[in-house]
């Protein structure tokens, strides 16, 4: 979904679908050896958490690794700020992810708040949402909408067993006139092959790693670690070492895994 299509201006005949600009994919539920594609065409990735106890580091960096994996803008919107009393508090902790990171603070209820997000919802922009369950997302879609809706598509898709399955993913016309994108898929997501992403949202150890002496450096106990150096001298944060650890982890183990199910599609595939 997202795809733009030219169409003759006089005979309103389709001419060919605009090459994509970016793309989130995912692997496919089940046993499915094939990838999902999710949504095509995105400018803004809205990351939104609330001003509560959602709020949460480790999940905001998967977020910002996934959008910097896919190439988006992410922007971080901070929803119920009129039930926060130290709203402000949280949005310096978001920018402190990132150099350069916007963070905008909204009540998602309130037209006048959420008109801080105007400049990403023009004519011929498209954003999606991603956030966990209950900080405010079809609120937000609510309010970004005004009053109308349409274009709700309605799309059958093999699932993991080979049964056709029916989803539904919508496509808001905003009152900016931009598009916003809601499809399920984007609501929660693994973590695989996204080296590229981690290397940009922890931009700062990824060069530190450059310096160890041994180029396998596991960054733990070996002498020369230039890591383990910045660590005990302050200039990086145990809790975001240990993030990042995690998280490049966890995408190494995923990303073996889908190349082992890649590879064993080619293999099944050469018996036909
Ligand atoms: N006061 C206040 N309430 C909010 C705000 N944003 C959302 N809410 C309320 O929080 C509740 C959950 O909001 P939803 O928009 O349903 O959350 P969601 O992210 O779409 O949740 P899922 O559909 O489960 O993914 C609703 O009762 C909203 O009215 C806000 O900025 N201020
Ligand atoms: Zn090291």
């Amino acid at each position: 979904m997202g795809d733009w299509l030219l169409i003759d201006p006089e005979t309103h005949e389709p001419l060919r679908i605009l090459e994509r600009m970016n793309l989130f994919k995912r692997p496919a539920p089940g046993d499915d050896r094939r990838t999902q594609l999710i949504a095509a065409n995105v400018d803004t990735l809205f990351i939104v958490t609330s001003c509560n106890q959602d709020f949460s580091v480790p999940r905001l960096e998967r977020y910002l690794v996934l959008a910097r994996e896919v190439g988006v803008r992410p922007v971080v919107v901070l929803t119920k700020i009129d039930l926060a009393e130290e709203a402000e508090e949280f949005a310096r902790a978001a920018r402190a992810l990132q150099p350069g990171l916007e963070v905008e603070l909204v009540n998602a209820r309130d037209p006048a708040s959420v008109s801080r997000l105007a400049d990403c919802c023009g004519p011929g922009q498209t954003v999606a949402l991603l956030g966990s369950s209950g900080v405010g997302k079809s609120t937000l879609v609510n309010t970004l909408r005004g009053s109308d809706t349409i274009a709700t598509q309605e799309v059958r898709e093999i699932d993991g067993k080979g049964r056709h399955t029916t989803t539904v993913r919508e496509m808001h016309r905003l009152a900016g006139g931009g598009w916003l994108m809601d499809t399920p898929g984007m609501r929660e997501f693994k973590i695989a092959e996204v080296d590229t992403g981690i290397a940009e949202v922890f931009d700062d150890i990824v060069a530190l790693t450059r310096d160890c002496r041994f180029a396998d450096c596991t960054h733990e106990t070996e002498p020369g670690c230039a890591v383990q150096a910045a660590l005990s001298d302050g200039t990086i944060d145990a809790g975001r070492l240990m993030r990042w650890q995690k998280l490049a982890a966890e995408d190494a183990i995923n990303t073996i895994a889908a190349a082992t199910r890649k590879s064993r599609m080619r293999k099944s595939g050469k018996k036909k």
